[in-house]
């Protein structure tokens, strides 16, 4: 008799409908353009079908229609080890965005840490193994920083803050491959120095990459040269089109929550 298997534990991932309201969510360095809201369901529903269609299990946080970014998820927690890390955004307005968040990860099980001093958004976070890059820029204080180091240092995590003062969120800016290169678009990155291996990319979006595992890298069709240069290092880049959410200043990674361990102290 068929049953259904439990999902793997290390290949869940957190997602959140976007808001009917997307058009009216913040831009910042960017100018505003029209959003097809119709278009950005579909290419939401893309990504996710790109998500489960590489072995990812999907657990989908309550919707919060009154916040235009609440699709940008990824802002909202941090995942360390087996804890989360509920941020603080650093926009007012994305504020009433964690609870929703923080319902979800602790309805999993999760170990929730809030952070309440400063600021942070997970934008700004890039873990490479216990490697913690954090972009001290506009969305992420200092305060927020001290905060977010005091949480992760007992669980193994090394917080390096690195300046980022040209585009919205680290993560804008550069990513990672599953070799731990740093991947960026040089107009973007302010320091590439900080990073041990740093190969720029040519285009914007090329900068973005969600690793799936077995090689496969979840990446925008805005990027078609990068996919190209990726591939060539032996990946394989699995393609999504994400326009509407780029016109909102935002990226693959923004729009899932990896949850690749289970629970601390399950
Ligand atoms: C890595 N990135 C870019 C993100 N994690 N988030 C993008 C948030 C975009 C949103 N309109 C905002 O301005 O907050």
């Amino acid at each position: 008799m068929p049953f259904d298997a439990a999902p793997d534990m290390s290949r869940r991932a957190l997602i959140r409908r976007p808001s009917p309201r997307l058009a009216q969510g913040l831009v910042t360095h960017i100018d505003r353009s029209p959003i097809d809201i119709d278009l950005a369901g579909a290419q939401w529903q893309g990504y996710v079908d790109a998500l489960t269609g590489n072995g990812w299990h999907t657990i989908e946080v309550d919707p919060a229609f009154d916040c235009p970014d609440s699709v940008f998820v990824e802002d909202a927690a941090v995942m360390f080890g087996g804890t989360a890390v509920i941020t603080n955004p650093g926009a007012d307005e994305r504020k009433p965005e964690t609870a929703g968040t923080a319902a979800a990860l602790r309805d999993l099980g999760y170990p929730v840490r809030t952070m309440t001093a400063g600021s942070l958004d997970g934008g700004d976070v890039l873990k490479i193994g216990s490697t913690v890059y954090v972009g001290r820029g506009g969305r992420t204080d200092a305060a927020g920083i001290a905060e977010f180091r005091a949480i992760l240092e007992p669980l193994g995590g090394n917080v390096i803050a690195v300046p980022l003062t040209k585009a919205l969120h680290l993560k804008s800016a550069v990513t990672a491959l599953p070799d731990g290169t740093v991947i960026g678009y040089p107009p973007v990155v302010d320091d590439p120095s900080f990073y041990p291996h740093f190969r720029p990319m040519p285009e914007e979006g090329g900068a973005h990459v969600v690793d799936l595992g077995q090689g496969r890298l979840l990446m925008a069709a805005s990027a078609p040269r990068s996919a190209d240069l990726i591939a060539d290092l032996g990946y394989t880049p699995v393609v999504v089109d994400i326009s509407e959410f780029e016109k909102m200043e935002g990226c693959v990674t923004c729009l899932s929550v990896r949850l690749r361990s289970a629970p601390s102290g399950s």
